[in-house]
């Protein structure tokens, strides 16, 4: 979009009802309707790297039907996000279901076309094994950029049955290949069991701060966000988000539950109290809709990636006006 377009918006839904039609995500334009985005909703339908319940592969088209009702206003952030930024839907990335590594080639080189038109990417998921190449195109553009990722898990573990590319290792394969910054990693939402101490100590030695559900609780979502605003800075920063954060009964669609886990509220606080942050791209990943009860998953997804989108359409918008 140049400057002097308005962006297409989403489908007017006093005119056409909200439930009819296709879903796009937030009913948005798709991309080939509108040529180019400033931002980029893209699907991931990919879920072969799971350690437990399958399903996350229809978790990107479970969000864009839980999407429809989302309005165009956020006064949680004061803004307007498709009508500051060209927002549009660019379908989905097809992966191989058969083969990790080509799957995990395909999205890298699907990324970097979507991020090569200037775009930025609002990526969902799809198991969390999509977030390395996702995480290695953003590092071709913008050098290594701060972490932030909101999940029960770690997934800095180094392998399953032999395999490299799993939903529980992304972020060790990350820093191996030097794509984050190590001054800006953070986990938020952690909780429950692990294979032993030494996984929280390899993560540390990763470069990874922790906040736990439990500290989320005691200390509140604005002193969490303050922290997380100072450790990440004015640097590139992509935020990854694992719906397990949540607490399955604000998610129990997903395929790794652990219990004791953030509210929805929660989250959606600590992402408002870092809308003054670089966000360069982001992702909504591990809704499995087959384990969903009334869309409660895939609506908190949803919302997630709106405020998401918010946050980016109003730098997108603040850079042009300078
Ligand atoms: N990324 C998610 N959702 N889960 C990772 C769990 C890895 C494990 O089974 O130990
Ligand atoms: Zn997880
Ligand atoms: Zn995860």
């Amino acid at each position: 979009m140049t400057s002097n377009e308005t962006p297409r918006g989403p489908v007017d839904s006093s005119r056409t009802p909200r439930y009819a039609g296709p879903a796009t995500y937030a009913r948005l334009p798709r991309l080939d309707e509108v040529g180019s985005a400033d931002v980029a909703v893209v699907g991931v339908p990919f879920d072969a790297g799971v350690s437990y319940r399958p399903g996350a592969r229809f978790g990107g088209n479970a969000i864009r039907e839980a999407s429809r009702l989302l309005r165009p206003y956020n006064p949680a952030q004061d803004a307007s996000p498709f009508a500051l930024a060209q927002v549009a839907d660019a379908g989905d990335i097809a992966a191989n279901p058969f083969n990790i590594n080509e799957a995990v080639e395909t999205i890298e080189e699907a990324a970097d076309q979507l991020l090569g038109t200037g775009a930025r990417l609002m990526t969902l998921g799809g198991d969390h094994t999509i977030a390395l190449p996702l995480l290695r195109s953003v590092a071709k553009k913008h050098g290594p950029v701060a972490l932030l990722h909101f999940d029960a898990h770690l997934d800095t573990w180094d392998t399953y049955f032999g395999a490299e590319y799993t939903h529980g290792t992304p972020f060790r394969r990350a820093v191996e290949e030097g794509i984050l910054d190590t001054e800006a990693l953070s986990h938020v939402g952690i909780r429950g069991p692990l294979y032993g101490k030494q996984d929280l100590k390899d993560d540390e030695k990763m470069g990874f701060g922790i906040v736990t559900s439990a500290d989320v609780y005691r200390r509140g979502a604005d002193e969490v966000a303050d922290q997380l605003r100072q450790r990440i800075g004015d640097r590139p920063l992509y935020i990854s988000i694992d719906i397990d954060c949540l607490d399955p009964a604000h998610a129990p669609g997903t395929g790794t539950p652990e219990a004791g886990g953030l509210t929805s509220r929660e989250l959606l606080e600590i992402l408002r109290g870092l809308s003054s942050c670089n966000l360069v791209s982001a992702d909504v990943v591990e809704v499995a809709p087959a384990y969903d009860h009334a869309e409660i998953t895939s609506v908190a997804a949803s919302h997630t990636a709106y405020d998401l989108i918010t946050i980016m359409s109003r730098q997108i918008a603040e850079a042009r006006s300078k």
